[in-house]
């Protein structure tokens, strides 16, 4: 099968090609990129007016499948994110069994083998049942296939236990993902701590919070030479912190979610559960933070931290739903109204904090757009606007903040290994 990709505005940041380029994929490979080819071809997708990025890599996904499938099953996930322009998505492992032991593991791979859509690969829990006193069997879980290990949800509390599990990653150069958030302090908190959550009449959950873990982490990583990787990084400390790290060579990374860029405390206008989510949204002051630590390099990283949730268990409001939104079609969207139309990042950037990075800090040959490489490809529309329209999303998960909003950028194809995943003009 070969596909010729023709017209299209190629951004790859691995041969630094920003221009108009013509691809042709032969079976799973990029086989040829260059000002014009013609040949015969299967099929020929005229991506005139589009830009054509290595494919999306999220590295921060829940997938809800095994044991909390009215949320989201494995294969509903990997269509969402086909649909959002994703090629590979990391499992975070707060399922039900949590995702602590190899026959997880196993069975999470099988079914994104028959879902057939996306790459998905599972990260491993750090302790058994997430329950934070007792290291998971992390060597096991690794000959099954985990790409990395993560307490998503929560944070390892005890320090101890936490530095254990890093001795072990650093045997294998392992990553560990970190979700930062001290549960002491947080203190049955909902909402960003600020005047809005007085407005609202609801507790807050301070900075601190998230800071103090952030840099206990990066402290055992450097104690331990652990590769780390902060997740969700929400606050202007956060970054600081971050940014104080990384200019003292320690081996930390970070990512950001679309919604911490876009949106403040400001936004919540009512008790909407659709706007409850861990990190929570925070002040414009931290909004303005993670865009300068995307733009400096201090973030490498855009992850959704997709998180859906049953509409039911969103009805409540703040205090009685459970944290999470789901974020994998909409990320493109809000990566373009948000960053890229702002001129706040340029396409060059955009390809590195949504794939290329992604691949150098998981270690996997993707995130590429080179002649050799995977043909793992997302073709998108920077000026298409659109509504939200959450009822039409892939998602089992409704729960979006974006829901009625307009947003500019539409995924056209996707391409998984050389084979066409999503097509939105078959939709
Ligand atoms: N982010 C969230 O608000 N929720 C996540 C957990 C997490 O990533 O912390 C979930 O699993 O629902
Ligand atoms: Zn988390």
């Amino acid at each position: 099968m070969n596909i010729l990709v023709k017209n299209g505005r190629v951004v790859d940041p691995d041969t630094k090609r920003d221009g108009k380029f013509d691809i042709l994929i032969k079976d799973d490979l990029i086989s040829e990129v260059s000002p014009t080819i013609d040949c015969k071809a299967d099929q020929i997708i005229d991506a005139d007016g589009c830009f054509v990025m290595p494919g999306f890599i999220d590295m921060h996904v829940h997938l809800r499948d095994p044991g909390l499938t009215h949320k989201e099953t494995i294969e509903s996930g990997a269509k969402a994110a086909v649909r959002g322009g994703f090629t590979t998505i990391c499992a975070m492992p707060n399922t039900k069994p949590v995702c602590d032991n190899a026959e997880v593991v196993e069975y999470i791979k099988s079914k994104a083998d028959n879902a057939d859509l996306c790459n998905i690969l599972p990260i491993g829990a750090i302790t058994k049942n997430q329950s934070g006193e007792e290291l998971a069997d992390i060597k096991e879980m690794e000959n099954a296939g985990i790409i990395g290990i993560s307490e998503d949800g929560k944070s390892v509390m005890n320090s101890l236990i936490y530095k254990n599990a890093m001795e072990i990653a650093l045997e294998s150069d392992m990553l560990v993902l970190a979700h930062c958030e001290d549960i002491n302090l947080v203190d049955g908190g909902v909402m960003n701590d600020d005047s809005n959550a007085k407005r609202l009449h609801l507790k807050g959950i301070s900075n601190e919070v998230e800071d103090i873990i952030i840099a206990r982490d990066i402290l055992l990583s450097n104690m331990t030479g652990a590769r780390l990787h902060i997740c969700h990084v929400s606050t202007k400390s956060g970054v600081e912190i971050i940014r104080f790290a990384k200019q003292h060579g320690l081996k930390v990374t970070a990512e950001c979610c679309p919604h911490h860029f876009s949106l403040s405390s400001n936004d919540i206008k009512e008790d909407d559960a659709n706007f409850k989510m861990n990190p929570p949204l925070r002040t414009l002051d931290d909004v303005n933070a993670i865009i300068e630590g995307l733009r400096d390099g201090s973030i490498d990283v855009i992850s959704t931290d997709h998180a859906p949730h049953h509409t039911d268990e969103k009805a409540g409001g703040f205090n009685s739903a459970p944290f999470g939104i789901t974020g994998l079609e909409t990320a493109l969207g809000v990566t373009v109204t948000y960053l890229l139309d702002k001129g706040l990042i340029t396409p060059l950037e955009m390809a590195q904090i949504t794939s290329y990075n992604a691949a150098k800090i998981l270690k996997i040959d993707k995130g590429s757009l080179k002649e050799g490489k995977v043909a793992d490809i997302v073709i998108f529309d920077p000026d298409k606007t659109y509504t939200v329209d959450s009822s039409k999303f892939a998602s089992m998960g409704k729960n979006t903040p974006y829901d009625g909003k307009i947003l500019k950028g539409e995924v056209k194809y996707t391409i998984v290994s050389g084979n066409i995943k999503y097509n939105s003009y078959e939709e």
